[in-house]
């Protein structure tokens, strides 16, 4: 027997059912839907991560689509019963995809959408944070006062290390990598060393500007460099972030083997994904060497850590909030929810999903398109003229 699930619904007499597994934060989206004729179903359940039974029960017998949350595992089982259910979209209510088969989706005709560029900026500010919460040592000294440890200054007291002038390295300049890099390099003057498979060329351009503009007011000017691999970075760089996809290529990225080739006194931050960064190697990592510090808003097994992590007091480890803010929440839910109805609606995919701002605005009414669809190709559909 199918296992309930509790919702709360909108709009009853809404052609279109629509299903949310999660409550999103603000309105807009649900308006965005209602006002085109969707029946909003969302699911209220009190548990975290619903199980493929639990989203099953939800799709049911008719579904017109289904805005979910990464940590489901949209797979076979779930593309086929939605697309059996008259299902023509899912969406991500996420940039990453890496829970979806969109093979599987793409075989049962369903689009599967993302919802790019709203998190850069936010994304990029925790995982500068992070930076600095490492280098800083700000949480083991927030700690240290709260016990009631603080006798008074000291000369050593929470020695950390200095950002300017040294070297930030990015692994996976996209969207977030380089606005990250941008933060970095104009907030604290840190020179740049990046590996992607791609040439940022945004990014050295906005360096080499910044480094002219310094020189020009008689300060040391930044400088960038592209490796022509990760270890070249890994080996370099003082402040090293993780911004790639998860995929097979980057699946333990940094491992016990790349781990070593660090500098003793590095730190490293991971927003992107857990499995970019092989947890076992790094605990062991992290108890070797004292001086190494890590800022991780990503696990492998999420919502776990690996046995040991939270006894390193040269971690600083917080639950995947990088996208956390309240703009970006809601205009992540905005565009999930026009990822579905655009398909929904038959409207063509917006042209650059990284310009998204046209959908985000509260005043004035979305553009007639699909803001991303990431098997667009695949499944024939057409880009927006915009
Ligand atoms: N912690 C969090 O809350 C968040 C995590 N993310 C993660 O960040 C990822 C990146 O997001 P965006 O910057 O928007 O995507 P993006 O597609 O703009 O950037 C990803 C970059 O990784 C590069 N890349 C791919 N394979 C690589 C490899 N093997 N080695 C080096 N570089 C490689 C790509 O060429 C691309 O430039 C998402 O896929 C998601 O997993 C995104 C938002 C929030
Ligand atoms: O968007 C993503 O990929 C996240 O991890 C959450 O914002």
């Amino acid at each position: 027997m199918a296992t309930p699930v509790s919702i709360e619904v909108w709009n009853p007499n809404g052609k279109y059912r629509v299903i949310s597994t999660k409550p999103m934060p603000g309105t807009r989206w649900i308006r965005l839907l209602t006002d085109q004729n969707c029946r909003v179903e969302i699911c209220t359940q009190k548990k975290t991560i619903l199980s493929v039974e639990e989203i099953l029960t939800l799709i049911g017998d008719k579904c017109d689509g289904v805005i979910g949350q990464l940590t489901e595992d949209w797979g076979e089982v779930l593309f086929s019963a939605l697309s059996k259910a008259g299902g023509k979209a899912f969406s991500n209510m996420a940039v990453g995809y890496n829970n979806v088969d969109v093979n599987a989706a793409t075989k049962y005709g369903v689009a599967v959408g993302n919802t790019p560029g709203v998190l850069t900026e936010t994304t990029a500010e925790l995982a500068a944070s992070l930076s600095l919460a490492a280098s800083r040592r700000i949480v083991e000294a927030d700690e240290f006062m709260r016990a009631g440890l603080y006798d008074g200054w000291l000369p050593h007291l929470f020695v950390g290390n200095l950002l300017k002038g040294q070297t930030v390295g990015v692994i996976g300049a996209g969207r977030i990598g380089s606005a990250y890099a941008r933060m970095m390099i104009e907030g604290f003057k840190m020179n740049l060393i990046y590996f992607d498979l791609y040439q940022a060329t945004r990014l050295e351009k906005f360096v080499t500007a910044y480094g002219q503009f310094l020189k020009s007011n008689g300060e040391q000017p930044v400088t960038w460099k592209r490796a022509s691999s990760m270890q070249e970075v890994l080996r370099e760089a003082d402040v090293i972030s993780l911004h790639p996809i998860l995929d097979k290529t980057t699946y333990h990225l940094i491992n016990k083997d790349s781990l070593a080739i660090m500098k003793k006194e590095a730190i490293l931050v991971n927003c992107s994904r857990g499995p970019v960064v092989d947890e076992v190697a790094l605990v062991e990592h992290l108890k070797e060497n004292p001086m190494f510090r890590v800022g991780l808003d990503v696990f492998e097994d999420e919502p776990f850590m690996k046995p040991g992590l939270r006894d390193m007091k040269n971690a600083v480890v917080v639950p995947h909030i990088a996208s956390a803010s309240k703009w970006t929440r809601e205009g992540m839910a905005t565009l999930a929810a026009l990822n579905v109805l655009g398909k929904i609606k038959g409207y063509p995919i917006w042209s650059n999903p990284n310009q998204v701002e046209p959908f985000l605005d509260e005043n004035s009414p979305p553009p007639d398109a699909c803001p991303s669809i990431v098997n667009a190709k695949p499944l024939g559909l057409t880009a927006s003229k915009l």
